[in-house]
């Protein structure tokens, strides 16, 4: 899409020319200081990195080049046939900073349907795997499988000037989402519902027309899918698969090898797979309890119980985030809206009552709040997507948004190979010897 990658490329050379004379001016300028507990506990909070497409504020949460979730809900242009945001014009802000009209995330979407055609080998390498190959393994083979069509690998071989990276890598970034839903909708049915494929219908937008991939043509659903894979796409830089997928490329790995990188990092639990986690534990605990409408004495003691084996509660607490997710009340918003009599969700709501004051009750946990991940399976259960180690798939779609907008933007930048400094034990005494009087 034309439109897309010059208003792309107007814009990053603006910022270029800011980030050079950042540099160059106040290059020295000091903003952050690092203490001990943040080198051995997980850099928390250390301000690091640079990232345009986000900014998440422990309080107010994610915004999205300035506009929260609600503000999002209002501005994107949306389906004829929905009141949710198109993910095709979150990704138009993400990368540009402008919120696109209507004929813009059309055409976009166009642009999509036309860049979809998935290699024949993928498919066939996604054949080979055994059926109980977690469905987060096969989408991540099957991204990395494609790096064969990778346009800017082609280019860097043939000797590209680094002033040119951001176009081939623009490319790869289009055609891969293009081609992502398709992807997923394939690993679902093969592995659920005994291969039986559905066309894709090239007169949908994106989400509704991987909702009709999976198998679901409710036009309801299609608009959970338009909410669910805007909320997903992006957590500023740092988090786990965004910042797996910008190191990654950072070594100037394509689009493909590093989108890959950042599905490995999404699928472990106490990040993306803690949204399959959640289910598992509700349905677990409802198991154990003996009915789908426990009581708050017996939802309780099953936390307690689940705490005391040295275990956390999935989809509660948060590296950045101090209050409720704004993305967990989005989709409780959208679930008072259409799904208020569903025991399930009630069972979510439950324990969004009671989970907190237990978690502030060991006195360790920084947030006791829900996150994202506390919400979306019961939806999905309630649309008949009830096989919930597919659920980090889906984030997986709408995550490659953030972070591929992202993998442009550093291409387009500029920004260098990335190689913190780590330190050893030894280095580490000798360093509290010299600093302090022990
Ligand atoms: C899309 C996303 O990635 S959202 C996050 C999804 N992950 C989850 O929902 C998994 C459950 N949550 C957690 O494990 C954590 O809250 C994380 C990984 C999200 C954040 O970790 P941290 O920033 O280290 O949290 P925090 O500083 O509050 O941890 C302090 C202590 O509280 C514990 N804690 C934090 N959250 C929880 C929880 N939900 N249940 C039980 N204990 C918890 C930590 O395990 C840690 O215990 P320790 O000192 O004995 O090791
Ligand atoms: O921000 C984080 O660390 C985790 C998270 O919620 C996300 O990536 O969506």
């Amino acid at each position: 899409m034309k439109e897309l990658k010059s208003l792309f490329q107007e814009k990053t050379q603006h910022v270029q020319k800011d980030l050079k004379d950042i540099l160059k001016n106040h290059g020295d300028l000091q903003v952050d200081t690092v203490v001990l507990r943040q080198v051995i506990g997980g850099m928390r909070g250390i301000k690091s990195m640079f990232s345009e497409t986000s900014l998440l504020d422990p309080i107010d949460g994610i915004k999205f080049r300035g506009y929260s979730i609600p503000e999002l809900r209002d501005s994107l242009p949306k389906s004829s046939r929905g009141d949710e945001p198109l993910p095709e014009g979150l990704f138009w802000l993400m990368l540009t900073g402008e919120v696109p009209s209507q004929s813009q995330v059309e055409g976009l979407a166009d642009d999509w349907e036309k860049r979809s055609q998935v290699p024949e080998h993928t498919y066939r390498m996604i054949d080979s795997l055994p059926l109980d190959t977690h469905p987060m393994t096969q989408f991540s083979m099957a991204i990395a499988s494609m790096q064969t069509e990778s346009v800017f690998a082609k280019k860097y071989a043939e000797g590209i000037s680094k002033m040119k990276y951001w176009d081939p890598m623009y490319e790869d970034v289009m055609n891969l989402i293009a081609r992502l839903p398709h992807i997923a909708a394939y690993i679902y049915r093969r592995v659920y519902h005994d291969n039986k494929q559905i066309k894709a219908d090239e007169s949908l937008d994106w989400a509704a027309n991987f909702a009709h991939m999976l198998g679901n043509n409710d036009e309801e659903f299609q608009d959970l899918m338009r909410l669910y894979l805007t909320i997903h796409a992006d957590h500023e830089g740092g988090n786990a698969s965004a910042h797996t997928t910008h190191l990654v490329g950072s070594t100037l790995s394509d689009a493909y090898y590093s989108l890959s990188a950042g599905m490995n990092a999404l699928a472990g639990p106490l990040h993306g797979l803690a949204n399959q986690e959640v289910i598992k534990f509700i349905f677990a605990m409802l198991d154990e309890i003996g009915t789908k409408t426990p009581t708050d004495e017996q939802v309780s003691k099953f936390i307690h119980k689940t705490l005391d084996e040295g275990r956390v509660i999935p989809g509660y607490g948060h590296a950045v985030l101090r209050q409720p997710d704004p993305r967990f009340t989005a989709q409780k918003k959208f679930s008072e809206k259409h799904l208020k009599e569903d025991d399930l969700i009630q069972v979510v709501w439950q324990l969004f009552r009671l989970v907190p004051d237990i978690l502030d009750g060991l006195g360790k946990v920084k947030n006791p709040w829900p996150n994202v991940d506390a919400h979306s399976g019961a939806i999905l259960v309630h649309y008949g997507i009830k096989e919930y180690t597919f659920y980090t798939v889906l984030f997986g779609v709408s995550r490659a948004l953030g972070v591929l907008s992202n993998l442009c933007w550093a291409r387009a930048l500029g920004l260098p190979l990335e190689r913190p400094k780590s330190v050893n034990l030894e280095w580490i005494k000798n360093y509290i010897t010299e600093n302090t009087n022990s």
